[in-house]
């Protein structure tokens, strides 16, 4: 997938996916600058977990942001559409259940988990709001559902120098890491086509989400979004 090419078209998006997947944890340590852990622990927190309960990891990759809703005491159920991430994630041995799945048409009946999460997936989805729409039906009532997402910093000085470092130094770091320059042009193309933190509460209400908050990480490089799923 080229810089310009932002349409997300399922199949591009699995096969860009599928050519990073060796490399995506690695690169995704050094382009968030060890950022990356915090920013996971604040997501597992927010899914408020009890043990036992059974949590979608949606967009899971090779099942790292899987991993830590596990170590919080969740059956986790790890959902991708890109071969190459889970069989990466088989590999290094993610200690959950990988299931093939379109977030726009999730293979799971109404009300089966008491949450649903995607972490830096929901920006690569087609139709990203579809996919709200299925992760709420999948949730039973009062069940949660959270994005973890990029998003847009709040202090315009730190956003300017937040823009050069995606256009400029991310794609410089990703063509020494990654296997594919390409895939960061895209990284950093679409956090600044993404909406913005207002934007996606927005999307949350419009998908019958209640309660809806987010909070800023990192200045608001990083937004984490939770809903309350209504009584049907
Ligand atoms: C940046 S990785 C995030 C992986 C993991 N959640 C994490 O926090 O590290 C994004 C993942 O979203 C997946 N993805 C993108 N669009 C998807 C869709 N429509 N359905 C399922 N998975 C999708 C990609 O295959 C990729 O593995």
């Amino acid at each position: 997938m080229s810089r310009a090419d932002l349409e997300k078209q399922p199949y591009d998006v699995a096969t860009m996916f599928d050519g990073i997947a060796r490399r995506y944890d690695l690169m995704n340590d050094v382009a968030a600058m060890g950022q990356v852990g915090m920013w996971r622990e604040k997501m597992v927190e927010s899914l408020d977990i009890a043990a036992g309960d059974q949590v979608l990891d949606l967009a899971a990759g090779t099942g790292t942001s899987s991993a830590a809703i596990a170590r919080a005491g969740a059956q986790v159920v790890a959902a991708d559409f890109s071969l190459g991430m889970m069989t990466e994630g088989r590999r290094r041995g993610a200690p959950v259940p990988f299931v093939g799945a379109d977030a726009q048409h999730l293979p799971f009946a109404d009300d089966s988990f008491e949450a649903a999460v995607i972490s830096f997936g929901l920006r690569n989805v087609h139709e990203p709001r579809l996919a709200l729409a299925e992760m709420s039906r999948v949730v039973r009532p009062g069940g949660r559902v959270v994005v973890c997402e990029f998003s847009t910093p709040t202090w315009r000085p730190f956003r300017t120098v937040y823009e050069n470092y995606l256009l400029r130094a991310l794609p410089a770091v990703a063509r020494r890491v990654a296997t594919s320059a390409d895939a960061y042009d895209y990284l950093a193309e679409s956090i600044l086509d993404w909406p913005d933190q207002e934007a996606l509460r927005g999307w949350f209400a419009q998908a019958g989400l209640e309660q809806v908050k987010y909070r800023n990480l990192s200045g608001g490089i990083v937004a984490l979004h939770r809903g309350v799923v209504p009584a049907r």
